[in-house]
């Protein structure tokens, strides 16, 4: 059996909702169906979520909320019409929607329950239109798919016993249509992913009922090698593994959520990226192991937004817990870092300007400059990460000075290289404002090998 999972760019209308319902009427082993809210039906439009969002805020400060709800409902409400049904069945969702507001605005997951409000609807919705042109399928909530997860608001984790459960879904005669996004937590209370986690929940379904394949349909044909938004028409990948895949989630490709590959890795299931518009086309597989050896780049990927902890001081490396003290300072105010790349006598710390306020910074600096007195010590902002992707790397000499070459070329200064021992990718650091040129020079530079 298959699990597929549909994006919101797929389910933003009725036209779409169509081409779902012809996706998996065509193959009788897609049988648990994984949907997210309405998201954009053109650039600028909203996604449902991001409406919940903004009337949630007006909910928390008392705002009016009569044309959240309204513009909220009509989403779901043109949908519907456009799809041939009832007035009718939109009743319960713009009840569904209107009763958010007497909610607990101080329980710590009226939150969630706003958002998850947008694939809830959804998934009952699709369920409904799939019966009524025959399908023989069932809306089955997370809670009673067995997704019940960690009480972390916005930021929810699967707790391992789920997948006792999740398994008896796999048995279930009908087609299954699971909302994405959230699960439950012990107590019962509704608790979202991280924004796009609607890739986790079928993940999580895909490795508990161990499906043959995981296939997440979103708006393009696979994943290409850069991002579209700055390369025009980029090379399609054909396959990529999940340690390649993971990297390039987490540094800028956005097409799937990083935390989504963890459950289908480790169940061994088989992913594929494909288009909801496009069908046929074959996709990209992200697979454990490539039979082929690939190119040396499979793929670039950039994420601005970061900050650089810099420390230096002279014969740093005789210091015996310098290190430790550096990373307790950290821990100790809770920051989080990303990378730590280092010299003999310095040391940067890459850190998300986002998980940087201008409070801890000053603390940060306060207690490192007294625990460790150092030569130099700063901060640097407005920083970008350019992430050069592939397993096979390792075996190709002169990758990174091809690309340091081409960075060069253009009169790009980097501010940092770093790579990890596995050597799956290579990480150049450089100023924001140089981020989009130079994902340009090194998609340039290795573009036909890829
Ligand atoms: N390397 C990439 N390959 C493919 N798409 C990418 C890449 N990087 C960013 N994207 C963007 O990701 C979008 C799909 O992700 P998302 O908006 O989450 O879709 P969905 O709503 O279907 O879940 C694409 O439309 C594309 O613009
Ligand atoms: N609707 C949620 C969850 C999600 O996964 O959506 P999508 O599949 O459209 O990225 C969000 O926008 O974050």
């Amino acid at each position: 059996m298959k699990v597929v999972k549909f994006g919101g760019s797929s389910l933003a209308s009725a036209g779409q909702i169509e081409k779902v319902f012809n996706i998996v009427s065509a193959d009788s082993t897609r049988k648990i169906v994984v949907v997210s809210a309405p998201g954009k039906r053109e650039a600028k439009d909203t996604k449902v979520t991001d409406a919940l969002i903004a009337y949630y805020n007006a909910f928390k400060q008392q705002d009016v909320l009569d044309a959240h709800q309204e513009w909220i409902i009509e989403r779901y409400r043109s949908i519907a019409l456009a799809l041939g049904m009832d007035e009718t069945v939109i009743d319960p969702i713009a009840e569904n929607i209107k009763a958010l507001a007497s909610l607990d605005v101080k329980n710590k997951f009226t939150y969630d329950t706003f958002l998850a409000a947008g694939e809830n609807n959804n998934a009952k919705l699709v369920a409904q239109y799939f019966k009524a042109k025959g399908l023989n399928c069932r809306y089955i909530h997370p809670a009673d798919a067995g997704i019940i997860v960690s009480a972390q608001p916005s930021n929810a984790r699967l707790l391992k016993d789920s997948y006792k459960k999740i398994k008896y879904l796999a048995d279930l005669e009908e087609i299954i249509i699971v909302p994405g996004f959230f699960g439950v937590t012990e107590a019962g209370e509704v608790c979202t992913f991280s924004r796009g986690g609607s890739d986790i929940t079928g993940s999580i379904l895909a490795a508990g009922v161990k499906a043959e394949m995981y296939e997440n349909f979103t708006d393009v044909d696979g994943i290409f090698a850069a991002h579209p938004g700055v390369i025009k028409n980029p090379h399609s990948i054909k396959e990529l593994t999940y340690r390649e895949m993971r990297e390039l989630a987490y540094s800028g490709f956005s097409v799937l959520h990083d935390e989504a590959l963890v459950p289908a890795y480790r169940a061994n299931v088989p992913l594929v990226i494909k288009n909801t518009n496009n069908p046929d086309h074959p996709g990209t597989r992200i697979v454990t192991k490539r039979e082929t050896k690939g190119a040396p780049v499979v793929g670039i990927a950039s994420s601005n937004g970061f900050a650089s902890l810099f420390i230096n001081k002279y014969l740093m490396n005789k210091e015996v817990g310098f290190g430790r003290k550096v990373l307790s300072a950290l821990e100790n105010l809770g920051i989080r870092f990303e990378h730590m790349p280092t010299g003999i006598d310095d040391m940067s710390i890459i850190i998300r300007e986002k998980y940087l306020s201008k409070q801890l910074e000053k603390s940060l600096l306060k207690n490192l400059s007294e625990s460790l007195h150092p030569d130099e010590l700063y901060i640097e902002h407005g920083l970008s990460i350019i992430m050069l992707v592939g397993e096979d790397m390792k075996e190709h000499a002169g990758v990174t000075a091809r690309a340091a070459r081409a960075l060069a070329v253009h009169g790009i200064s980097i501010s940092m290289i770093s790579q990890g021992s596995s050597e799956v990718s290579l990480m150049f650091i450089l100023d924001e404002k140089d981020e989009k040129q130079a994902l340009r020079a090194i998609y340039d530079e290795f573009y036909f090998e890829i």
